[in-house]
């Protein structure tokens, strides 16, 4: 995504794949301590995906970008976060939804032969906040 920035991992994978897309969701922060928060809200979300990994698939893939996208765009996009299943018990703050973000494509990547894994997940929502959430190593 032309003009972002993102905070490196260092690993010694031989393979480092990275997928941006956005997404366009409702939430509110249901605690009076959030202020204006606390009120129904939209967010055009900015999400980073750093995926690593030493074998590649028989398609030449560490993982299909394709798929990366369809885990996350077609799960949270113009939806209202707070009523989805995945987001059911949990406040939907920025770092929440990182690592939900996180646990829903670590899930995916444990099914794939060639076992590539999530080293972060960057997540922006707004033009001055944002969120970096890591797997263990
Ligand atoms: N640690 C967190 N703090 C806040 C979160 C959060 O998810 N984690 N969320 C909110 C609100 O939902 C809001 O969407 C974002 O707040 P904020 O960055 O304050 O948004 P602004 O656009 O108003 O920021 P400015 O820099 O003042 O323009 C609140 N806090
Ligand atoms: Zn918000």
């Amino acid at each position: 995504m032309i003009g972002q920035i993102y905070p490196q991992v260092t690993h010694s994978y031989r393979f480092e794949l990275n997928k941006d897309m956005n997404f366009s969701s409702a939430h509110y922060i249901p605690d009076a301590r959030a202020g204006a928060c606390a009120r129904i809200h939209g967010h055009t979300y900015f999400l980073n995906l750093t995926i690593a990994g030493n074998e590649l698939d028989d398609l030449g893939f560490l993982v299909n970008f394709s798929e990366l996208k369809k885990l996350i765009h077609a799960r949270f996009d113009h939806q209202l976060l707070n009523e989805l299943p995945e987001v059911e018990g949990l406040i939907p703050s920025t770092e929440k939804m990182a690592e939900l973000i996180y646990t829903i494509v670590q899930a995916y990547l444990d099914g794939l032969d060639n076992q590539p894994i999530c080293l972060q997940v960057f997540l922006r929502e707004t033009p001055t906040s944002y969120v970096v959430y890591r797997g263990a190593l």
